[in-house]
This record gives structure tokens, sequence and C-alpha cells, in this order.
């Protein structure tokens, strides 16, 4: 039987840990974990993202604050922001959504925030924390620390000497996911759009990763009997079945094919995606037990 792995069960019960410590961290310390989003335009799909996160850190209890600003804004007004933010003491982690209009350099944005608030873990420092394996000061991108989280849950903490492959290079993605099953011991090979013969790399995979952003690549047999599969991809694709002008979510992977191989796999919605925002919620209570000099909770 195919594990069909829940990440809103499993995002609730990190959420649910971040609410208790954040009330501990309140009563014992007074300290209040704030967090603060920079959205820049009207991206539709961001201002979605960008409202649940708002909602999310509400309900752990955060102190949530939320920048909007029109999509013409100066990347000069935009570094000018994070400077107030990085010096503003009630403020313990900042995120600026992505993707950024095409005028601001979105590197050079990232790159502002103080490491000790980049609750993304974009920034050099905290890239070059978890290559390094000083995962204990380093913030590591939500999505890969979610994904990771999905992995332990079915196949326990030890991973030792499995197979994984990471399909896909991404910076926000595949390399820190690379990053963290190497750091688990896991024999880690990244895949990306040169590969040669991909379905047979990835049919030696006891943990396979799809992170591409291709709609459906993966098929049901390029996964190993048994293999752990976590599907990062989010894919809004025409679904005239439904109605004239209908979408759906599809994943990177071929669901149903892969599904009968799988030993556990996540769906696309309700898999990585719940994740990412609980891992920000985790991320920023974290800083906020830094700042106090109190220990965090495990995830
Ligand atoms: N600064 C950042 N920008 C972006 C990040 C990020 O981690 N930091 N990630 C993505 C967007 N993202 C969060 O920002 C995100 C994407 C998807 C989900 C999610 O829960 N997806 C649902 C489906 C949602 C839907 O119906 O459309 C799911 O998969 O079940 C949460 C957060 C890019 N930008």
């Amino acid at each position: 039987m195919t594990d069909i792995i829940d990440g809103k069960i499993v995002a609730e019960s990190v959420v649910e840990t971040v609410r208790r410590a954040t009330a501990d961290l309140v009563a014992s310390h007074g300290v209040q974990p704030g967090l603060a989003v920079v959205i820049v335009g009207e991206d539709p799909a961001s201002q979605v993202y960008v409202s649940s996160k708002g909602k999310k850190a509400k309900e752990c209890g955060f102190l949530s604050v939320q920048h909007t600003l029109p999509a013409e804004t100066g990347e000069a007004d935009l570094l000018k922001l994070i400077a107030d933010l990085n010096a503003d003491d009630t403020i313990h982690g900042i995120l600026v959504q992505l993707p950024l209009p095409d005028h601001i350099d979105s590197g050079k944005v990232i790159q502002a925030i103080a490491p000790e608030k980049d609750v993304d873990g974009f920034s050099f420092v905290n890239v070059g924390k978890l290559g390094t394996g000083e995962m204990d000061s380093a913030f590591v991108p939500c999505t890969p620390a979610g994904s990771m989280l999905l992995i332990e849950r079915v196949r326990g903490k030890d991973l030792s000497g499995l197979n994984a492959v990471v399909i896909g290079r991404s910076n926000i993605v595949g390399k820190p996911m690379a990053n963290l099953l190497l750091a688990a011991n896991c024999t880690v090979t990244v895949a990306h759009s040169r590969t040669r013969d991909l379905p047979a790399l990835a049919r030696t995979a006891d943990i396979l990763v799809a992170a591409v952003g291709r709609p459906e690549m993966i098929k049901g047999d390029w996964v190993k009997p048994g293999a752990t599969v976590i599907d990062v991809g989010i894919n809004r694709i025409p679904a005239p079945e439904n109605g004239e002008g209908k979408t759906r979510l599809v994943g990177d992977v071929e669901f149903a094919g892969a599904s009968e191989a799988a030993g556990a796999i996540t769906p696309v919605p309700g898999g990585v995606g719940p994740m990412t925002i609980a891992m920000l919620m985790a991320n920023t209570l974290v800083s906020a037990s830094r700042a106090a000099g109190v220990e965090p909770p495990a995830f």
C-alpha cells in the first residue's frame, strides 16, 4: 500500500509546536517573534502566499507585518526598507516574496537582509552554513526543510546510505535539498536538463525529489518500487474537463503512475506546499529564540 504523505497534517503539527513555543517565549522572556513580509507588485499567486503567511504568523502568536509596495518601486527604496527592518528589534524574520519585478535585482535584495533575520535562508551566509554543515546556526530554506521533515516522517531520521536523486538544481530548492540529504548521509545525485538517461538515474533513487517546474515530467516507470517520492512542483495546467477556461494544479510527477510504484509519495496540492509556510513559522520562532538566548524546539 502506497503511503500518500499528507503535508497539511505534518504542517499543522509544526505550527502547533511553534504556537506553544511562542507562548512560552512570550511568557518567560517577554519576546514576541516578529515576521515582516515584503511584497512588490500584484502577482496574484504571490498575494495569496503572502496573505497566508500573515495569517499563519498571527495564528502562531507572532507580530505580523506586511509591506505591500507598488510594482514600480525602485530598488533603492526596497533596499532602504530592508535596512530599516534589519535595524528593527521587534522584527526577527524578514522575507521578500519572490519573484520580484524584472527591474529589481533579486540577488542584491536578498543579500541585503541581515543573515540572522533571513528566515528564507537565501543569503550567502546561510547558504554557506548549510553547505558546510553548520546547521545549528543556519536558516535552511523553507521548502527543502519541509521536504526533509516529510521524508523523515516516512523513513525515520536515519537515512544513512540511501540513494537520493534530486531532479532540479535551483538555488531555492534543488541545491539546498541536495545539501540536506548529503548532511543526512545519503548518496546524492543532482540531475538537471543536461543529465543523460534521466529515467535510468531516477530508477536508482530510494528518495526521489522532483523540483523542475515541468508538469508531470517524471513518469511512473521512472520510480523504483518502494521509493519515497517528494514532488516539489506546483504547476497550473488547463483542465477543460472541468469546464471552459478551468485549470488544475499538478506536480512535476505523474501522480497516478508514480503512486503505483512508490512506497510513499506527496500529492500536489497538499504535500510539500503547506510545509513551506509552516517551516517559515519555525524559522521565525528559531530566530526570535536565538535573539532571546533560548533553545528553540526541535522540528
Ligand atoms: N521569498 C520566497 N518566495 C517564494 C517562496 C519562498 O519560499 N520564499 N516559495 C514560493 C511560493 N510559496 C511561498 O512563498 C508557496 C508556494 C506554494 C504553497 C502551497 O501551499 N501550495 C499549495 C497549493 C496552493 C494553491 O492552491 O495554489 C499546495 O501545494 O498544496 C505555499 C507557499 C515562491 N516564492
